[in-house]
């Protein structure tokens, strides 16, 4: 069932050891089905040296029961399941220990929005969840990581800004498909550790928002033109 996305969602997660943002076994890919309403993540606690394609997982969304595969799903298939089904826009779900991005988590605040190579791809500055409560921690925790992002989001585009910190955890990121929200984990690493250096070069520093729409519209708006 699903192989050519258990092939992409595989790859996803092997590009997360390619690309340095994760060891061991930590942080996990998911794709999506919409048609079918099927899920695909990778299995809990499995070593990214020894997991084959055969290794995914597929997971009823409207359910979140799993109909495929001989292993546990991730810990945080919930958190998957809640974005896609608050976003249908998302074919794809990142979620990493990254260095950088995970010490803007833990630090708690948003990661501004501060030079091109952000605007290029975040449209507002990336946001930090809040502190989750007492039930939320206690009952269906990787749920509510889910809903807390979300509700982040209330006012914000998640297409625009496809990503988010989630306070003391680390980032999350989507795309319309898994390779997507490859890309999207790997520029938010990116922008986080040069966030973190010009800050201390220049505490001080700011950002001229021309810039910031300039970047932004000239690869996502109306009248696009960046690439061939
Ligand atoms: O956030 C965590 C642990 O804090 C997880 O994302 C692990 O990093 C990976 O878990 P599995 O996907 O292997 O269950």
């Amino acid at each position: 069932m699903l192989e050519e996305l258990k092939e992409k969602v595989y790859r996803a997660n092997i590009d997360l050891v390619k690309h340095g943002l994760v060891i061991f076994t930590w942080g996990n890919v998911s794709g999506i089905d919409r048609e079918k309403g099927l899920m695909v993540i990778k299995p809990s606690g499995v070593d990214y040296d020894v997991m084959t394609p055969d290794d995914m997982v597929v997971i009823d969304i409207r359910t979140g029961e799993k109909v495929e595969g001989k292993l546990k799903p991730s810990s945080d298939t919930p958190t998957h399941l809640a974005l896609y089904r608050a976003w249908p826009e998302i074919g794809g779900v990142v979620h990493t220990h990254s260095t950088y991005a995970t010490a803007w988590s833990q630090a708690g605040i948003d990661l501004p929005n501060i030079g091109t190579t952000h605007a290029d791809y975040f449209h507002k500055a990336i946001p930090c969840t809040p502190d989750m409560t007492e039930p939320e921690v206690t009952n269906d925790y990787e749920l509510e990581t889910g809903n807390v992002i979300i509700k982040r989001f209330e006012d914000m585009n998640p297409m625009h800004t496809p990503g988010v910190l989630v306070k003391n955890h680390g980032p999350f990121s989507w795309g319309k498909d898994p390779h997507d929200a490859v890309h999207n984990a790997v520029v938010m690493e990116q922008v986080a550790k040069m966030a973190f250096i010009a800050y201390q070069v220049n505490p001080g520093l700011t950002m001229n928002p021309l810039l910031i729409e300039k970047h932004y519209l000239r690869k996502h708006g109306p009248g696009a033109y960046y690439g061939q």
